[in-house]
């Protein structure tokens, strides 16, 4: 057991992050007008390259015009293999309002490229004497991210959120898929004749978790692309909410819902947690560290189960 502690992360509501292209202003206004606790306006690869000038100026306009409400207020940014990276944090920074609260940074591949965007998001924040510090989520969608996400997670004070991006992802590990995210018919262990699907995503998801519990960051699955599969999308969320994760991108409206009856602890979760805390407080009264909660053991790490839940629905409820 580490004497240090592992850092709370950010306590705000994260429940769907809402997608949409920057090209498209005329989705602004509904966006905002969603339940997504997080909106995400993309610059990256929803906007074809020749409109790649016009969706930054239109995102740019957006963090003046458009009123977000509560939300969390994220742009995707190109990644910096591209031409493009710089010049759309040079301008959310310099032109965009403070109602920006998030850069995204997709395709990370290594601390450094973290270290790169910090360093120029705090020379203009600095030069613009801005006020309100710009936080970062990144996205795991590759091999190498993959494979250096806990110097991801740690590299920035700035850092809040991480996702996994299943499309590239795939794509950069070479897997044998053209879906995004969910069940892949192909992935199976067989037994007696049966088969029995497995989930490829669950050992990138639960190192993207572990990196992010260990640095007080929040773990968010990416898109589910196929937006007419409701109850997919709700079996890949649930999978993803038992792992640890908090929440889930929507690329479509109609799976904002979703992701939020999925990331919000139910009645009952939040209920029966309450009795776990309740018991817990009459076993120690007692004298005792362990007790039995409805024909089960429950002991002091049970206390930390149900506060997960707890606090989550009263964060929930506050914002
Ligand atoms: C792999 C990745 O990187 S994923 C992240 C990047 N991708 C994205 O950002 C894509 C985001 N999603 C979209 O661009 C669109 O939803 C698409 C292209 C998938 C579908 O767009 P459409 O064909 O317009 O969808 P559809 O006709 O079903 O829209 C239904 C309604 O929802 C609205 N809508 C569509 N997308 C969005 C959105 N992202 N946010 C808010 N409203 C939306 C439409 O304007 C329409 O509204 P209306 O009923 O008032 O006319
Ligand atoms: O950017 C997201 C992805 O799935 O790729
Ligand atoms: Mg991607």
């Amino acid at each position: 057991m580490s004497f240090r502690l592992q850092p709370a992360p950010a306590a705000r509501p994260n429940r769907c992050q809402l997608f949409g292209p920057g090209s498209r202003v005329a989705l602004f206004e509904k966006m905002a007008a969603s339940a997504a606790d997080v909106i995400n306006l993309d610059l990256e690869d929803s906007v074809a390259p020749s409109d790649k000038d016009s969706a930054r100026n239109n995102v740019v306009a957006a963090t003046h015009d458009v009123d977000w409400g509560r939300k969390t207020l994220s742009v995707r940014i190109n990644g910096l293999d591209s031409p493009f990276w710089y010049r759309d944090v040079v301008d959310l920074l310099e032109r965009g309002s403070e109602r920006l609260d998030q850069i995204m940074i997709p395709k990370v591949g290594c601390a450094a490229d973290i270290y790169a965007v910090d360093a120029l998001v705090s020379s203009i924040e600095a030069a613009k004497g801005r006020q309100k510090r710009i936080n970062f989520e990144v996205i795991i969608e590759s091999a190498a991210g993959i494979s250096h996400v806990e110097e991801i997670a740690a590299a920035s004070p700035r850092m809040v959120a991480m996702s996994l991006g299943a499309a590239d992802f795939a794509a950069s590990m070479g897997m044998s898929t053209t879906g995004i995210g969910g069940t892949q018919e192909n992935y199976y262990m067989l037994h007696q004749g049966a088969q029995y699907w497995s989930d490829p995503w669950h050992w990138a998801q639960s190192a993207i978790v572990a990196a992010c519990r260990t640095h007080g960051v929040l773990p968010v699955d990416g898109p589910f692309g196929d937006f007419s599969d409701d109850e997919g999308f709700r079996a890949q969320a649930r999978r993803s909410a038992t792992l640890g994760m908090v929440g889930k991108w929507a690329i479509h409206p109609k799976q904002v819902a979703l992701a939020n009856e999925v990331f919000t602890p139910s009645e009952t979760a939040v209920l029966e947690a309450r009795e776990i805390l309740t018991a817990m407080e009459e076993a120690k009264a007692r004298g005792e560290g362990a007790t039995v909660y409805k024909g089960r053991l429950v002991d002091i790490a049970s206390i930390k189960q149900a506060e997960v839940i707890v606090r989550q629905s009263e964060m929930i409820a506050a914002a």
